[in-house]
């Protein structure tokens, strides 16, 4: 029987091994970590991640060939297969700081896995890791091998946040990259037969190490620099008066362009985007591009512009000032259908109005309360160590409340802001939450999902990204 064990329980390697558990129930999946409370997380009825449909897929397999374990070297020891899917955060200090990927997590995986090998191993890169990783890593195995043979494959995930199921499930394509020798192809072909168990053989795709390892970034990059196109495009709608969804909706039109990822937001969030583009900037810097290096440096200076651009609407709107005012916040996570915050916009919204001395109401149906106040103290890249790594939140911040839905949240507020596209905000009575502010009362959609002439209706002075402007907001000073 074919063993596999995933170095790594978090976003990645929870669900990434789930699936492969349900779609072959002649392999053994032991996914393991560290963290001790991930571990209790994933064994119990409430599993350390929210991801629709996920539960059922665990349920169907726990137990049976899917198991959770912290029990990491007898894992990797009886493996064939050792997947490794941990931390690579942005480093904070040293050589390349702010913008090098840490790579302490996977050289310690690395060399725990040649410590308590006794049989040969297939060694797959599942975190995405800078270029010539795989390199680093197979040194690291070789001088440490003890005659035991590894072949590393790098086979980056492509996965989305709160559509990880159906990613998985149906995937664009599966990216396998190896050495391009008698024992690299075996062992590409080793891990191909495992996803052919459910993917079409024409999306497994092939190449050598370095193409693989280069794809995640570019891929990352490539979407994340459409998301800061159409953003900067909203800046200049707001402008003119055209309308940014209008300008998405006929330049998607042309099949070059196509229609997905045009949605102009508050900004890009996410664990991945803005790790991966510094990483590949420092990449290209270390290369002796510097040409190329500021060209992708300019999609992380973008999204952090409309951020800006965001707040300092809020704060001119509303008279200069929202000193002491109530701030509603809807949503905190960095999109919809998911808990996680890392990286999300709403960090940056949230302490650009505290800065302001904004009083803040939040309100986010997946994010609970000690989360947000720990998003909102922490140092920039720490959220990205393992878990128990963390600083903890010595105190609360005053300026800031939870709130337990988003009445509550918006009730005698002067301003509302989407920060995330949740559903259920499309559907809220805003004539209540409108009966219950404090006038004049403002809305502020981050997100594009609200009905702008609807909410001008009831009496709100509404802000949406890349709209035309309120007459309310066009005789306020420039922003930005
Ligand atoms: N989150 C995503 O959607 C996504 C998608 C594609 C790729 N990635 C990449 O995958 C990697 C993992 O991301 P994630 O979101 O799953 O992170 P995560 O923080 O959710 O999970 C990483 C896990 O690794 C564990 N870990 C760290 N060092 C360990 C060690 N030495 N031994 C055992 N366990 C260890 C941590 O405790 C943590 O639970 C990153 O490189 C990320 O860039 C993430
Ligand atoms: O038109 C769009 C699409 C997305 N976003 C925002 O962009 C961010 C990232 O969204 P998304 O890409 O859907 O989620 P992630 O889970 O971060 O997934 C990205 O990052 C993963 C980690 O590398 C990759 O595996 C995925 O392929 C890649 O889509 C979120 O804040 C979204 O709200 C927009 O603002 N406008």
């Amino acid at each position: 029987m074919v063993k596999i064990c995933c170095i790594g329980a978090g976003y990645v390697g929870g669900p990434t091994m789930a699936v492969i558990a349900l779609k072959c129930p002649s392999i053994e999946v032991a996914v393991v970590d560290i963290s001790v409370p991930r571990i209790n997380a994933w064994n119990s009825d409430q599993l350390p991640i929210y991801e629709p449909g996920l539960e059922e897929v665990v349920k169907q397999c726990r137990g049976k060939n899917l198991f959770f374990s912290t029990d990491v070297e007898k894992h990797v020891r009886e493996a064939n297969i050792v997947f490794v899917s941990v931390n690579t955060p942005t480093k904070t200090q040293g050589l390349g700081a702010g913008k090098a990927a840490d790579l302490t997590y996977w050289e310690s995986a690395a060399r725990m896995i040649a410590d308590v090998s006794k049989s040969d191993k297939i060694v797959v890169e599942k975190s995405t890791v800078p270029v010539k990783t795989a390199e680093a890593i197979e040194k690291i195995l070789m001088h440490n091998s003890r005659g035991i043979n590894f072949q590393i494959l790098s086979n980056p995930e492509f996965l989305a946040e709160g559509t990880a199921i159906n990613d998985l499930f149906k995937p664009d394509r599966v990216l396998i990259g190896g050495r391009e020798t008698p024992e690299g192809m075996k062992a590409i072909k080793a891990l191909k037969d495992v996803y052919a168990h459910w993917v079409p053989e024409d999306r497994i795709l092939c190449t050598n190490l370095w193409s693989a390892e280069v794809s995640k970034l570019a891929a990352n990059a490539f979407l994340a620099q459409r998301i800061s196109s159409v953003n900067a495009m909203s800046a200049l709608c707001e402008a003119t008066g055209a309308d940014v969804s209008q300008v998405s909706h006929a330049i998607g039109f042309d099949s070059r362009i196509g229609p997905k990822f045009l949605n102009a937001s508050v900004g890009f969030g996410g664990s991945c985007f803005q790790k991966d583009i510094l990483n590949l900037v420092y990449i290209c810097e270390c290369n002796g591009l510097p040409e190329v290096a500021n060209y992708w440096k300019q999609v992380i200076k973008v999204n952090d512009y409309q951020k800006t651009r965001f707040v300092n609407r809020v704060v001119s709107s509303m008279f200069n000032t929202v000193s002491g005012k109530k701030i509603a916040i809807l949503g905190f996570a960095f999109k919809k259908d998911t808990g996680d915050t890392r990286e999300t916009p709403a960090i940056d919204v949230c302490k650009g109005l505290m800065g302001d001395k904004a009083r803040l109401s939040i309100y986010d149906p997946q994010v609970p309360q000690e989360h947000i106040q720990r998003d909102l103290q922490m140092n920039k890249f720490d959220w990205d160590h393992p878990i128990h790594l963390q600083p903890t939140s010595p105190s609360t911040i005053n300026q800031v409340i939870v709130a337990s839905d988003a009445y509550e949240a918006t009730k005698d507020s002067h301003g509302v802001c989407i920060l995330t596209e949740w559903d259920e905000f499309k559907n809220l009575d805003y004539q209540k939450i409108y009966n219950n502010m404090q006038k004049p009362a403002f809305v502020f959609d981050g997100r594009n999902i609200l009905d702008v002439e609807k909410l001008r209706k009831i009496g709100f002075i509404v802000y949406s990204i890349g709209k035309p402007l309120d007459k309310w907001l066009k005789d306020m000073p420039a922003v930005a």
